[in-house]
């Protein structure tokens, strides 16, 4: 469904006297993963790590330095595309506060030009029984709805464009933990009901571990292992891989343990030369100096010296 191949951006942040970009922040770098249809890929990383900024790029915000991306066989250029919509990670950033639940779910069929004012008006009250809400919502303003409530109404604002691709940016952590496994539930429904497939942010591998069939996991931008989401959490390769999946609450096993993430990420603006995770990693060498290269291993991808490729 999905196709991204060796995908960058770099944002300027210094400017010169004439406001010519001087210095640029490289939040991802030469990225290529691919997503199948109706399956979930999930992208993991701590803060910073550049997951946000490829959503951005898939859903049309962000415009890649380099690279390209196929999506059904097509070239995705420019400013997004109806069938790839995203769910924020808080729904008061996608929901206008001036503007009823009726107007916000309607308004992207209004801007695509999409059926008369009947046909929309069914379709609303259709996505709305999808997204478990009741008819009584549609007249109400964002500031009368409960979080869990403003996230329904922001997933439904996306499905009645009938999207194949949902990009799902941490669609729970703004959202009180009793109300996030709902959403989570929620959305594996819609899934299925809808045929979607998903991208799904997050930091919370728990999450990945149960919803996801592939895992990218990200640091500063670049992509440390790929592959299959059961394999990568049961026996993760990468140092940076094994630190996270050691920090899930209940699937710590006693060799897992060993491993924890020490100290801070370094500065984007300024990363290490050679490997990324050098700084951090238990395992660094004077190899590490160099950048290793993303090779395969036992079936997925990873980037680190402490694996030859075979
Ligand atoms: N518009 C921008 N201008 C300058 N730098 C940016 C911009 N957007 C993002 N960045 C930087 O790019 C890097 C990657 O950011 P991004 O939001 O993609 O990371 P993330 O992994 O999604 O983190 P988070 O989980 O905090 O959202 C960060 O260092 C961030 O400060």
């Amino acid at each position: 469904m999905l196709k991204v191949e060796n995908l960058s951006k770099d944002f300027p942040v210094e400017f010169d006297v004439f406001g010519r970009p001087v210095k640029f922040l490289r939040a991802v770098q030469d990225v290529s993963f691919t997503v199948e249809e109706n399956t979930v890929f999930s992208i993991v990383g701590e803060s910073g790590s550049g997951k946000s900024t490829i959503a951005r790029i898939l859903c049309g915000i962000h415009k890649p330095t380099t690279g390209s991306i196929q999506f059904m066989g097509t070239a995705l250029k420019g400013s997004g595309h109806r069938e790839i919509q995203m769910v924020f990670q808080d729904p008061d950033s996608s929901l206008d506060p001036r503007k009823t639940v009726l107007f916000s779910i309607e308004e992207g069929l209004r801007i695509q030009k999409m059926g008369s004012k009947e046909e929309r008006r069914k379709l609303v009250l259709e996505i709305l029984k999808a997204v478990r809400l009741t008819e009584d919502v549609l007249s109400k303003y964002p500031h009368q709805l409960s979080g869990g409530q403003k996230q329904r109404v922001a997933i439904a604002r996306c499905l009645v464009l009938r999207p194949k691709l949902l990009i799902l940016d941490e669609p729970t952590s703004a959202l009180d933990v009793s109300v996030q496994a709902q959403i989570l539930n929620l959305l594996m429904e819609l899934k299925r009901e809808f045929a979607l497939t998903y991208i799904l942010i997050t930091h919370d591998l728990k999450v990945v571990y149960h919803l996801s069939d592939h895992t990218m996991v990200m640091y500063l931008g670049q992509v440390m292992e790929m592959g299959e989401t059961e394999r990568i959490i049961q026996d993760p390769l990468h140092p940076y891989t094994k630190a996270l999946v050691a920090a899930i609450p209940t699937a710590g096993t006693d060799n897992l343990n060993d491993f924890s993430l020490k100290g801070e990420i370094p500065s984007p603006l300024n990363p290490p030369k050679g490997c990324p995770f050098k700084t951090r990693c238990d395992f660094a060498f004077s190899k590490c100096d160099e950048k290793p290269p993303l090779i395969d291993f036992r079936g997925r991808k990873v980037r680190c010296h402490l694996y030859a490729e075979v």
